[in-house]
């Protein structure tokens, strides 16, 4: 059976970043509503809203204090309503963020919880008695620090695999299960696209025994979840899962299983942190592992399981910035990337602002910094001894807010983000990347985007060829051929920011489909590529 989200590209909104539309700094739903045409003109088929809910901010809304209600500087639920009548006339469905494997503080349930260990809620959370008068164990949250907070009403600690304020949920009750279903349908019956399930691999933990990605539960409640919820209808559903392996992708997305489309998996994205170390610890990218990792996805998933493609989101740093240039060769490079990802095997997701090449923004002091991940682990690292320089370092290459800095959408002040003070600072580089000036330019990145979103629509080739790698070419270069009825079509894409030479005389162009230096001939059987350099052809 064939899906509408095999056929598209899904577009990721960071709201509270991407269009102000009361002057008060921050985005919010009527923003997104007025920018609906822009992304109609992209071609998108879906957007992926992080989270709209009720929510503290801890996390910027990771941390929900109430499923069923929308954050106050957003809007209001008729706000959320007229999103999704609006986009629908576009042919936009929108994909809600699903984030269940904790809540926030906040949420009815935890207050409740908290109040003693024999209220009704108290199971919706994992709770656990001190041992030798400290934390259960050394289990660590994502954002620095132990992962148990210690509750002195009841002396008992609770899980927190996130920030403090985002209690973990414990998935072995099943009436917090029923409760989640239940929360899914409303949105469901709303009429939305889908879910993007925030890490989903994480719900099925067993704490005590250490145990956090990839429980031996985790299977089972994503078949019950399926059948509870989302199962007969043909919504997108995409799992966060940064443990993912390709076979563990298969036990997602195979369609015989009766779980999830597909998963986001980050075996690309964390080959640039040191093997033992945290996503802080920086190597250099190695671009033959990197099409390794390419390679390995597209050939091992076959028909049992679906790949989705990205190289941002709001969690990761700016592509042009972190593997490609974000100088004089921004455009180029921008436009490689997307060659090279959008005609593999898979649904490409992009992210705000990538579409024009956003990169990211350099900061050099804490004050500057938003992001609790960063936060947290400047003062750790701070006090373990490491010096300023280096964590600031390390926060400018992997930090969050990079990604999260207002999209730029014309020159006037603040971007055309917002007429009021932005939550977190524009990018300066706005005056010169920006929409308005994209739109302008026949030659400009967002054409290349709204080229590829279009082959997609018409060309099976792009969606179900058969995907092989070509081996013998530098290591800097990726290269591939996608094949489908008859038709081939090659994709070559230079990741060095110096020239490569391949030589493949096998082939023979017959059609050029898309390239980055419009003015280079393309010979294939001896061609010098230049630095970035990026082209798909029709082959014989
Ligand atoms: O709701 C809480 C957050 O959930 C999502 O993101 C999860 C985090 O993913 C990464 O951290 C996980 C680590 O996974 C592996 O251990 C890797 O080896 C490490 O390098 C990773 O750090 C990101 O680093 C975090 O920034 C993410 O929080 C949402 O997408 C987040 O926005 C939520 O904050």
């Amino acid at each position: 059976m064939q899906h509408w989200w095999q056929t598209t590209v899904i577009y990721q909104i960071y709201p509270r970043s991407f269009q102000d539309s009361n002057g008060d700094g921050i985005g919010d739903l009527q923003g997104i509503i007025s920018r609906l045409d822009y992304l109609q003109k992209l071609g998108i088929g879906a957007i992926w809203l992080s989270p709209v809910y009720q929510s503290p901010n801890d996390d910027n809304g990771y941390d929900i204090s109430d499923y069923q209600a929308i954050m106050t500087e957003f809007g209001n639920m008729q706000d959320m309503d007229r999103l999704i009548a609006e986009a629908k006339k576009r042919d936009i469905r929108i994909v809600m963020d699903l984030v269940v494997n904790h809540t926030s503080d906040e949420h009815a349930w935890f207050v409740e919880a908290k109040k003693g260990k024999d209220n009704p809620k108290r199971d919706y959370y994992v709770w656990a008695d001190p041992v030798d008068g400290h934390e259960p164990n050394a289990l660590r949250s994502s954002f620095s620090g132990s992962a148990w907070q210690f509750d002195e009403a009841s002396g008992q600690y609770y899980l927190h695999l996130f920030s403090k304020k985002q209690p973990d949920l414990n998935w072995t009750n099943p009436e917090l299960r029923q409760a989640v279903y239940q929360m899914m349908n409303f949105w469901i019956d709303k009429g939305i696209g889908g879910f993007r399930m925030d890490v989903i691999d994480l719900i099925g933990k067993i704490p005590e025994q250490a145990i956090t990605g990839n429980g031996p539960q985790l299977h089972p409640y994503l078949q019950e979840m399926n059948q509870a919820t989302f199962g007969d209808k043909d919504l997108l559903t995409v799992g966060e899962t940064w443990s993912a392996t390709p076979e563990s992708a298969k036990l997602y997305s195979n369609p015989d299983r009766h779980e999830l489309s597909m998963v986001f998996q980050f075996e690309a994205m964390m080959l640039d942190q040191k093997p033992d170390g945290e996503k802080w610890d920086l190597v250099p990218l190695d671009v033959k592992k990197l099409k390794e990792v390419f390679i390995k996805w597209q050939t091992q998933l076959g028909d049992e399981g679906w790949n989705s493609l990205f190289w941002n989101n709001h969690d990761l740093p700016r592509i042009v910035s972190r593997f490609g240039d974000d100088g004089d060769l921004r455009e180029v490079s921008a436009k490689m990337f997307a060659i090279a990802l959008h005609f593999m095997k898979g649904t490409p997701y992009v992210y705000q602002g990538e579409e024009i090449g956003m990169t990211n923004h350099t900061v050099t002091d804490l004050d500057q910094i938003e992001d609790i991940e960063s936060r947290n682990m400047y003062q750790e690292r701070l006090a373990a001894g490491y010096a300023v320089d280096d964590i600031l370092q390390s926060i400018n290459a992997k930090g969050r807010d990079n990604a999260r800095t207002p999209m730029q959408w014309d020159e006037s002040a603040n971007a055309g983000f917002t007429t009021g003070t932005p939550w977190l600072a524009v990018n300066p580089n706005y005056p010169v990347i920006n929409v308005h000036d994209a739109l302008a330019d026949p030659e400009s990145i967002f054409y290349t985007y709204q080229q590829l979103i279009a082959m997609r629509k018409v060309n099976p080739i792009m969606v179900w060829g058969e995907f092989s790698a070509i081996e013998a070419v530098p290591d800097q270069v990726f290269a591939y051929t996608r094949q489908w009825e008859g038709k081939k079509w090659l994709v070559v894409a230079n990741f060095g920011k110096t020239e490569a030479h391949i030589a493949l005389p096998g082939y023979t162009v017959s059609d050029v489909l898309i390239q980055n230096y419009p003015d280079h001939a393309i010979t294939l059987a001896d061609q010098t590529l230049a630095p970035f350099e990026a082209f798909a052809v029709v082959v014989a």
